[in-house]
């Protein structure tokens, strides 16, 4: 074993206290320095190979008491070829004698280092103008220095590698397209990647201290959902996760994740990961509204009749239809005043029909039929629990009819708390479901029915005053029937062809008689009164020519008026009428000439048809 004297021991102390507190390129400068001053010999150098094999690079290169910066050169015909071929190369004097490209360089002393595995990355050299020395001293030396040099160097290759292989993670990390994110057991974030800033709608400063469970709204549905994604930790990404609700951070709105989380090795942190289910959630929520659209629309389907068919040519219904077309082109609120059974439905279906939204539905509520307190649900709908009986979420029927027309009929009777929301959401254009805390926009345009005076119930504080003034911003008035007994005829013509091939029988028209009395009666139940009486009368007639005898008419009296009251005086009318129809039947309907109905009622022909016109008389199918 060789031994050191003194010198060498100072020397190589003062070398390990050089680079003792420095590390990587300060370390290697340090280091080649102090191997330079220990040995006096003036140049030294630390190299690696580049990339390509062929060349190498200094990592510190000392030189007449002075540091180069990085240098590069071919190894090609040089002594360090040598070494890094593996070999301690040593030629104390006469080096140009073997490469002939080294001028001036007289001495060379070089080493190759290598990592743990023997692989060589560089070398540590020394060269001189002069020979050197061949003392073992300064061998032992430069050995002791090499060995150094090839740890340090070798701490920096794993560094770099350590420092690559966290980018290549980091990378992998942030640009994983599910989202990952580090929280503690408080969901408090330390680290979350780019898909979940994105989902979450943070950004990178908001991530430390975050926590998750501020982005879960406060709804017993959201809430439960939490609960159960908690009770989920650790069951792995085999499960199915949770699907939970969040709002983003940045603007308020739904998103909808699929969650799964797991504690790592000391169990006090979460690796959490997500994927964005909101577009497939919004899809199904869209396809459960088209679902329970479409049960309702058939529903509608079943009851309902000729809707297309507002028949009647009296002025009073044709200034009404005129009406109806002019608003239908707008989406101004319409109220429809009228007796029960006037038609005031129709006239709404024929409003929406007309009108841009056709294509979209159009969705009724008759409020006068549902229990008061179930009127807020089925408008808005209710969220899962939100009740008791909400055992299931449900669509209101303002979002059922979405981008379309919401038909309100029997209006008047929403009780008053109701009315104040119905104003609210007429008002701000959104609502939110029962239960619910976000608020849903709506697009739909509101028409509604009653057949009470609502005026009168505003000033009887039944109905609020607003909330009128907001639904009536054009008001239409349905006539009854008896304003427009003229349309008789033309409505039993109908409505015989409506009923007569549903119940299977032949009927050609109605017997003149018959007709006169329909036109003498005062028609409290309106329309719909005539279509039940057609009906029975068909069910129960013999011939093809329909008989309405009086009694299968009610007695009108006074008691039977209802709340719209009549213009005219209805029984001097009908007296009128039956003596015209009389005098018209004699003449075979001739009105003019000798023969003619008005010479026998001394009137002018003009003035007999003018009173025709206004006592609804006209000539049916049978009179012809
Ligand atoms: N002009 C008309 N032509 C043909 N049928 C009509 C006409 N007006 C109303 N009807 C028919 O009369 C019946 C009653 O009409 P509708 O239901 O629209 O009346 P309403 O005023 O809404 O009644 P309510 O106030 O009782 O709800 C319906 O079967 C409808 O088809």
């Amino acid at each position: 074993m060789q031994t050191i004297d003194s010198s060498e021991l100072s020397i190589l102390q003062a070398v390990v206290e050089g680079t003792l507190q420095t590390t990587g390129d300060d370390f290697l400068r340090s280091l080649v320095r102090n191997l330079c001053l220990a040995t006096g010999v003036p140049n030294g150098f630390l190299a690696e190979f580049t990339e390509s094999g062929t060349r190498v690079r200094s990592l510190a290169f000392w030189t007449e008491g002075e540091f180069l910066e990085h240098q590069e050169w071919d190894l090609l015909g040089t002594p360090c070829e040598d070494v890094l071929r593996g070999n301690l190369c040593h030629y104390p004097s006469e080096l140009n004698k073997k490469f002939p490209h080294e001028q001036g360089v007289e001495s060379y002393l070089g080493v190759p280092l290598r990592d743990s595995g023997g692989r060589i990355l560089g070398h540590l050299a020394l060269f001189d103008q002069k020979a050197m020395p061949e003392q073992p001293k300064l061998l032992y030396t430069f050995k002791i220095f090499a060995a150094r040099a090839a740890a340090e160097l070798n701490r920096l290759r794993m560094e770099e590698q350590l420092r690559l292989s966290e980018k290549r993670y980091r990378a992998l990390f942030d640009e994983a397209p599910i989202a990952y994110v580090n929280e503690d057991r408080d969901t408090r974030f330390l680290q979350a990647n780019h898909a979940a800033l994105r989902i979450l709608g943070i950004s990178p400063e908001q991530v430390p201290g975050i926590r998750g469970i501020s982005l879960v709204p406060d709804t017993p549905e959201a809430q439960a959902r939490l609960r159960a994604a908690f009770a989920s930790v650790d069951k792995g990404t085999d499960s199915a996760g949770v699907v939970l609700e969040l709002r983003r951070k940045d603007n308020g709105r739904p998103v909808w994740i699929q969650w799964w989380s797991k504690a790592d090795l000391s169990g006090q942190f979460m690796r959490t990961v997500f994927i964005d289910i909101t577009e497939r959630v919004l899809m199904e929520q869209e396809q459960a509204k088209l679902q329970a659209q479409n049960q309702y629309l058939q529903e509608e389907i079943k009851s309902t009749h000729n809707f297309d068919e507002i028949v009647g040519r009296s002025p009073v219904l044709q200034s009404l239809l005129n009406q109806v077309q002019r608003v239908a082109q707008t989406d101004a609120s319409v109220l429809i005043q009228g007796e029960s059974g006037t038609g005031k439905e129709l006239i709404a279906r024929a409003i929406h029909f007309a009108g841009k939204r056709k294509n979209q539905p159009l969705i009724k509520v008759n409020c006068a039929a549902l229990p008061s307190n179930l009127i807020e649900s089925e408008l808005f709908g209710h969220e899962k629990g939100a009740f008791t009986g909400a055992v299931n979420k449900r669509i209101g029927r303002f979002e059922l009819a979405e981008g379309g027309t919401l038909f309100l009929d029997e209006v008047g009777e929403i009780p008053l708390d109701i009315q104040v929301k119905l104003l609210r959401v007429l008002q701000e254009r959104e609502f939110e479901r029962v239960g619910g805390q976000t608020p849903i926009k709506m697009n739909v345009r509101v028409i509604t029915a009653t057949n009470r005076n609502l005026l009168l119930e505003v000033a009887e504080k039944n109905f609020r005053e607003d909330l009128f003034y907001r639904l009536n911003v054009f008001p239409l008035t349905t006539p009854p029937l008896r304003e427009r007994l003229e349309d008789i005829p033309l409505l039993v013509d109908f409505l015989i062809g409506k009923f007569a091939p549903k119940i299977g029988k032949k009927i050609t028209g109605i017997d003149p008689k018959s007709l006169q009395r329909l036109q003498g009666y005062r028609w409290p139940g309106n329309i719909r009164e005539l279509e039940n009486i057609i009906e029975r009368a068909i069910i129960l007639a013999d011939a093809s020519t329909l008989e309405i005898n009086p009694d299968q008419l009610p007695q009108t009296d006074l008691e039977t008026t209802p709340d719209f009251a009549p213009s005219s005086d209805a029984s001097l009318d009908s007296i009128a009428r039956e003596h015209i129809l009389g005098v018209l039947e004699q003449s075979r309907w001739v009105i003019e000439g000798p023969n003619g109905a008005a010479i026998k009622l001394e009137l002018k022909p003009s003035t007999l048809r003018y009173r025709m016109q206004k006592l609804g008389i006209v000539k049916t199918k049978q009179q012809t």
